[in-house]
C-alpha cells in the first residue's frame, strides 16, 4: 500500500472514529443524561398543572368556609343575585365573577359522605328546599373537578341542613365555578405546555392520576392522566403535550457537523500528505535514485515530524562517516604507503579524469616518467631500508615540483615515478624536468637520508595546447607509453639526462 492511500484511509477512517465516538457519546451520555433532565422539568411541568387545578378547587373551598358564605348561598339560593353588593357575604364571591353558581341538592345516601349525587338546577333547589339559616357547623367541605355537560368545573361542596316538617334533612349545597377548556389551555400555552380535556373511557382507567405524580420518571412527549370525579364518579383525561423535550432524531444542527466534519477528509487529508506523506515520499525517491546510481548522498528532505527529522538525520550522519570512510579506503588504495605519493591505481584514476578535459579543452600537458639510475646497485650497496628512503626523498622532489592543484605525482611502480602536468606551457615542462634531474643530482646534500649522491633519467611526453588529443590518440596510456620510451632513450643514452617528445599542432609526426 502507498503512503498516499495509506494517509486517505487514515483520514477517512479517523473521521468515521469521530462520527462514531460522537454517536455513542450521544447515546450513552448526553441522551441518558438529557432524558432525566427532561424527565425532572416533565415532573415540575405536570406539578404545575396539578397546582393550577388544585388552586382552583381551594379557593373554592376557601370560599365554602368562609363567614359569609352561609348568608351569601341562602340569598343566592332564594333567588338573590350572586354578585350583588347588598347581599350579605356577596364580597366572598365576588372574587369568583359572575360565572360563579350554586346549586343545591339533598344528600342522597348520608353513608356514604364521600360520593355525592350530582344535582343541579332547579329542580335540586326545590328538593333541598333550605331553611333559612344555615347550619353553621358544616360537617365538611369537599372540593373537586366535575365534568359536566360536556364542561369542566371546579366545585367545591358542603352540607348544609333543610327544615321541613321530618325536622332537619341534611343536603348539600355545591358551589361551580366553570373552567372553560380554552381559558386552561391558554393558562398553560404561556408556559409552553399544552393541556386538552376529554371525558374518559373505560379504557382511560388504568391511567396514572393527576393528583398522585409518582412513577413519572420517563420523559416523554405527551403524558394522559386521570382525574377521578369523586362527586359523580365520573372521570375525565387530561393530556399534557410538554414543553420539555427530548430530541431523539439527528438535529439539523447536528447535520450540519456531520456535513462541516466530512469537509474535514479532504483537509486532514492533506494535512497528513503535507506533513506525512511528502517528505517520506520525497526522502525515499531520493534513496530510490542513490540506489539505482550507487551513489550515497545525505538526505535533502526536511519533516515536519520530529521523529522523522531524527531518521533523517541518523541517515544522513551514517552516509556522512560511510562516505568519509570510503573516501578514507579511496586514499588508501589509491596511496603507495612508503611514499605517501599517489599509487599506480591512484594514477589511473586522476587520468581517466584528465584525459577527458584534456580532449574537449585541449589545454595542453604532459607525462613524465623519472626512473633513479642504478638503484639496483644503490640498494645492494647500502641496503633495502636506505633504499627506501632514497624512495622517498624522490618522492620529495616529485611532490615538490608537482604541487599545483591540476598535478599529480606518483609511484609507477619500484624507482620508477610518473608525474602528470595539465594545463601547462611546454617551455614550464622543459624547465621543470631538468630542475628536477638537478635537483635530484644535488639531492645528497640537503638530506642525510641519501648515503651517496644519486642521479635519475626523465621521459616527458608533452601534448602542446590546443592539439587534437582525439585524433592522435586512443586513451591517456598511449602518452603514458611515449614518456616511458622517452625514459628508455635517456636510459640508453646513458642515464642523468631529460628525454622529450613533444606534439605540436602544426606537428604531424607520429610518436616513434
Ligand atoms: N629499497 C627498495 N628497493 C626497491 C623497491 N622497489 C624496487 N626496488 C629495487 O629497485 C631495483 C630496480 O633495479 P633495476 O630494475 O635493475 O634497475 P636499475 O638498477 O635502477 O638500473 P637502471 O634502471 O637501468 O638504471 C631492484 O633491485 C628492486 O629490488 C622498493 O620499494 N624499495
Amino acid at each position: 500500500m502507498t503512503l498516499k492511500r495509506l494517509a486517505l484511509l487514515l483520514s477517512m477512517v479517523l473521521i468515521l472514529v469521530l462520527v462514531a465516538s460522537y454517536w455513542l457519546i450521544r447515546m450513552l451520555v448526553i441522551i441518558p443524561i438529557l432524558e432525566r433532565e427532561v424527565a425532572s422539568l416533565q415532573w415540575h411541568e405536570t406539578l404545575a398543572v396539578r397546582q393550577y387545578f388544585s388552586q382552583q378547587q381551594m379557593l373554592l373551598s376557601d370560599l365554602a368556609i368562609s363567614p359569609g358564605y352561609d348568608h351569601w348561598a341562602k340569598s343566592v339560593l332564594e333567588g338573590g343575585d350572586a354578585t350583588s353588593r347588598l347581599t350579605r357575604g356577596a364580597e366572598v364571591a365576588m372574587a369568583f365573577g359572575p360565572d360563579l353558581s350554586l346549586r343545591s341538592f339533598l344528600a342522597h345516601d348520608s353513608r356514604e359522605p364521600d360520593h355525592f349525587p350530582i344535582l343541579v338546577g332547579e329542580a335540586a333547589y326545590q328538593r333541598a328546599r333550605l331553611m333559612p339559616t344555615m347550619l353553621p357547623e358544616r360537617e365538611m367541605v369537599k372540593t373537586g373537578l366535575l365534568w359536566l355537560g360536556g364542561n369542566l368545573y371546579s366545585y367545591s361542596a358542603s352540607t348544609v341542613c333543610s327544615l321541613n316538617k321530618l325536622g332537619c334533612t341534611l343536603g348539600y349545597l355545591l358551589l361551580l365555578k366553570p373552567m372553560p377548556v380554552s381559558e386552561v389551555e391558554s393558562n398553560f400555552t404561556r408556559l409552553g405546555i399544552r393541556v386538552t380535556a376529554r371525558p374518559a373511557r373505560s379504557e382511560d382507567l388504568a391511567l396514572p392520576r393527576l393528583m398522585n405524580l409518582t412513577g413519572l420518571d420517563e420523559p416523554v412527549r405527551q403524558r394522559d392522566l386521570l382525574i377521578r370525579d369523586s362527586l359523580s364518579q365520573g372521570a375525565w383525561v387530561l393530556s399534557i403535550v410538554y414543553s420539555a423535550q427530548v430530541q431523539h432524531g439527528v438535529e439539523r444542527r447536528e447535520w450540519i457537523a456531520f456535513v462541516l466534519l466530512l469537509l474535514l477528509l479532504p483537509t486532514t487529508n492533506f494535512l497528513l500528505w503535507r506533513i506525512f506523506v511528502t517528505p517520506i515520499e520525497f526522502g525515499s525517491d531520493q534513496l530510490l535514485q542513490m540506489e539505482r546510481e550507487r551513489q550515497y548522498r545525505k538526505l535533502t528532505v526536511n519533516m515536519y515530524v520530529k521523529e522523522f527529522q531524527h531518521l533523517v538525520n541518523a541517515f544522513n550522519g551514517l552516509i556522512g562517516r560511510v562516505e568519509k570512510q570510503r573516501q578514507q579506503l579511496q586514499d588508501l588504495s589509491q596511496t603507495d604507503s612508503l611514499t605517501g605519493l599517489a599509487n599506480r591505481r591512484g594514477m589511473d584514476h586522476f587520468a581517466v579524469r584528465e584525459w577527458r578535459r584534456l580532449c574537449r579543452a585541449r589545454y595542453g600537458g604532459a607525462v613524465m616518467m623519472l626512473d633513479i639510475d642504478d638503484f639496483k646497485a644503490y640498494n645492494d650497496e647500502f641496503g633495502h631500508q636506505a633504499g627506501d628512503d632514497c624512495l622517498v626523498c624522490v618522492a620529495r622532489e616529485l611532490k615538490r615540483v608537482a604541487r599545483r592543484g591540476e598535478d599529480i605525482a606518483c609511484r609507477y611502480g619500484g624507482e620508477e615515478f610518473c608525474t602528470i602536468y595539465v594545463e601547462v606551457q611546454p617551455e614550464t615542462v622543459e624547465k621543470l624536468a631538468e630542475s628536477l634531474r638537478r635537483h635530484i643530482e644535488k639531492l645528497h646534500k640537503s638530506t642525510a637520508l641519501l648515503k651517496r649522491p644519486i642521479s635519475a633519467s626523465i621521459g616527458v611526453a608533452l601534448v602542446e595546447p590546443g592539439v587534437d588529443l582525439v585524433k592522435q590518440f586512443h586513451d591517456f596510456d598511449q602518452l603514458v607509453r611515449i614518456a616511458d620510451q622517452q625514459l628508455y632513450l635517456a636510459k640508453q643514452n646513458g642515464k642523468n639526462q631529460v628525454r622529450m617528445w613533444r606534439l605540436s599542432t602544426a606537428a604531424t609526426e607520429k610518436p616513434a
